[in-house]
């Protein structure tokens, strides 16, 4: 599904008077069916750019258009409604928002604010729990009893149990240990692919975003400063400089190499674009 975001600004109310402007001049398309990584420092306006997608921020100036649906600052309930049942948000920390004292309740509380019926909420939790490995053994478990990375698998179970078109998902793997990681990282992949779910992923490890994304949106100071696709984000040695952008483990580790044979053979190093393809070639990308 299409998201497109035009001549965007927006703020955040701090008082009776008083607003910050968090977001400039935004423009950008999200190709449906892909997978975006959102990255830049700390405060760059990332989070604030998720909540544009499901309307829980208001533009102050432009549209944001969502499927059909478009909004500006004066979006209609019935247009928030729409768009809120195509975004499926987990913010950082989807686990803190786990309730119910089952896992089955908690995963058939999105089905039932949209009034399903019982055996299509029982179906949608079995389909949901199939999605995200949750065994079905869990179900009668308490949420809180999970394991950290079983709470997170439920809660984007939750999520997904709403069908949404579009899953935004802010550092869906921050705080995890490297192998839960691992795993919630591939489920969502495995997701974006099978369901063809349009993903935005905000994300501060660029190993991530060369794994698991298509496209990359930097922003720095509530702008979005750059909108490609990954093999030329890792090519552009200057947008990487100018944000302070890492490059991914593999990356490093090959330029490192390039560096030290070049000086061996007295020869030029590669390009970022070669080493680029290279890597693509032998299948680290
Ligand atoms: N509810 C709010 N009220 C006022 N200011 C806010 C609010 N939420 C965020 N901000 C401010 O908006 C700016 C952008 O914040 P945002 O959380 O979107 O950045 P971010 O890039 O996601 O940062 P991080 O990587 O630290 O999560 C920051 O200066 C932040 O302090």
């Amino acid at each position: 599904m299409h998201i497109t975001f035009n001549r965007v600004s927006a703020n955040y109310q701090l008082g009776p008077i008083k607003r910050a402007n968090i977001l400039t001049d935004l423009s950008a398309e999200v190709k449906p069916g892909s997978f975006t990584a959102v990255i830049g420092p700390t405060g760059a306006g990332k989070s604030s750019l998720l909540k544009l997608i499901n309307g829980l921020l208001l533009p102050s100036v432009g549209e944001v258009s969502v499927g059909e649906v478009v909004f500006t600052s004066k979006a209609s309930k019935q247009a928030l409604k729409q768009v809120r049942k195509r975004v499926g948000m987990a913010f950082q920390f989807p686990e803190h928002q786990l309730f119910a004292e089952t896992v089955y309740e908690d995963l058939a509380f999105g089905p039932r604010n949209f009034h399903m019926t019982d055996s299509e909420i029982d179906a949608t939790v079995k389909h949901v729990c199939q999605l995200t490995g949750i065994d079905q053994s869990l179900l009668e478990r308490s949420p809180f009893s999970l394991s950290g990375g079983q709470q997170r698998r439920v809660a984007i179970a939750g999520i997904l149990a709403t069908k949404p078109d579009i899953l935004v998902l802010d550092e869906p793997a921050a705080g995890l240990d490297p192998a839960a990681k691992k795993q919630i990282l591939e489920m969502l992949s495995n997701l974006h692919r099978t369901e063809k779910l349009t993903t935005l992923m905000v994300t501060h490890d660029m190993d991530d975003v060369v794994h698991y994304a298509d496209d990359v949106i930097v922003m720095a100071e509530g702008q979005i400063k750059a909108h490609l696709d990954v093999r030329s984000l890792f090519a552009d040695q200057d947008l990487l400089d100018r944000y302070q952008l890492d490059v991914p483990t593999a990356l490093s580790l090959q330029q490192q190499l390039e560096q030290a044979k070049g000086e061996r053979l007295n020869n030029r190093s590669l390009t970022l674009t070669e080493l680029a393809d290279n890597l693509i070639e032998e299948g680290w990308v």
